[in-house]
């Protein structure tokens, strides 16, 4: 039994709420993310469960344990943090073993340790080495083993990838998933502010804004359908479109084909639910830019009433900047009401 769970946790700085009641279930072996923008409080909340912040109120368990008094390192979680702050006159081994070492471990358990540490992580042939002699990337993979050894019933990542460039993000970000299938039963949480890590790692994603859970859900769930105008626009790339309403109709007087419309303040589509047609169609605009991705095109265009919106095309689509588009709307479709949450009875399927 190692999962987390937060009950009605809150955070304050003096006066100040960062962290306002937050409810939260993460069962063994999950791997859950907590995303959301800069300051909405995800790096708190798990420095909370992680003892490095005291806990305001509410109560944190793992493992059935409550752990709001017990220091850190009797808590059965170990973190990663984004800057790694390795030992640079340590080579990799003693790096990954120091802290079992402090805690007065022998000496064959913290060599075995290590070495098993090594060969998950694949860092075998650099045990020797020093920090300075590593990429980012490995660094960071020692960091990673520095939390293995201690075999945590939980391990906690604050940014783990942000220090590291784009294409040693995306390698890294995949050993981390793979690591969590070759670690079995043991329960991660991971926080970022990028939608694409939480997507792509996550079992569960938790929203967070300004201290506050927006919606918790599989990545999938929270794509498809999501409970505010916040998550919807948070979560996918690009970002769903939003269109205002005024008695079901676009501020140009269009009336779109979507049931239900008519008492929703704010319609939302994404790229890939506006389907190009010659004549007629519910949306009307010239485009503006047009970004090439080798298996897709999206181009961004503008509405006669001067609203930036983008649609996905084909691959290998040619548009030019200044064309004429129009779309039919033609996918799932998103309502809102003035309040921004989502009216789900009429977000359906449409086949115009
Ligand atoms: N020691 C502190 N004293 C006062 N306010 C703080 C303190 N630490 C954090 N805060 C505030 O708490 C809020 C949440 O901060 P936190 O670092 O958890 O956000 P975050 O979501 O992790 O942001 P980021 O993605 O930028 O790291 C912020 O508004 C921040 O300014």
């Amino acid at each position: 039994m190692s999962g987390v769970i937060l009950n009605n946790v809150k955070k304050r700085y003096g006066a100040v709420e960062v962290i306002k009641g937050v409810d939260i279930e993460i069962g063994e072996g999950e791997f859950c993310v907590f995303v959301g923008p800069s300051g909405c409080g995800k790096s708190t909340l798990l420095r909370m469960i992680a003892g490095l912040e005291e806990i305001s109120s509410g109560d944190v368990q793992i493992g059935g344990r409550r752990v709001n008094d017990l220091d850190p390192k009797d808590r059965g979680a170990a973190m990663v943090f984004q800057t790694y702050a390795l030992y640079p006159h340590m080579d990799v081994a003693r790096n990954m073993g120091f802290g079992l070492s402090m805690n007065g471990w022998p000496r064959d358990e913290v060599d075995r340790r290590v070495n098993e540490a090594a060969r998950i992580l694949q860092l075998e042939p650099y045990l020797d080495r020093k920090p300075r002699q590593l990429s980012g990337g490995q660094r960071q993979r020692v960091a990673i083993g520095r939390a293995i050894v201690r075999d945590p019933e939980v391990f906690l990542f604050d940014e783990p990838l942000s220090n590291l460039d784009a294409e040693l993000r995306v390698a890294t970000r995949l050993e981390i998933a793979k690591l969590h299938g070759t670690l079995e039963n043991s329960t991660m949480i991971y926080v970022t502010h990028d939608q694409v890590e939480a997507m792509t790692l996550a079992d569960k994603i938790v929203v967070l804004r300004d201290g506050r859970v927006e919606q918790v859900g599989a990545p999938m769930d929270l794509y498809e359908t999501p409970d505010n105008l916040f998550v919807a626009g948070f979560i996918g790339s690009p970002k769903m479109n939003f269109m205002a309403l005024d008695n079901g109709r676009l501020p140009d007087g269009t009336a779109p084909a979507v049931p239900g419309a008519a008492g929703a303040a704010t319609l939302g589509v994404r790229s890939d639910a506006l389907r190009p047609v010659e004549s007629g169609g519910d949306v009307a605009g010239e485009i503006t830019v047009v970004e090439q991705l080798g298996d897709a095109v999206f181009a961004h265009f503008r509405t006669g009433w001067g609203q930036e919106m983008v649609a996905r095309f084909e691959p290998g689509t040619r548009l030019r900047a200044g064309e004429s588009v129009r779309f039919a709307l033609a996918g799932r479709t998103h309502l809102f009401d003035a309040e921004g949450r989502a009216l789900r009875a009429a977000a359906e399927r449409l086949t115009a």
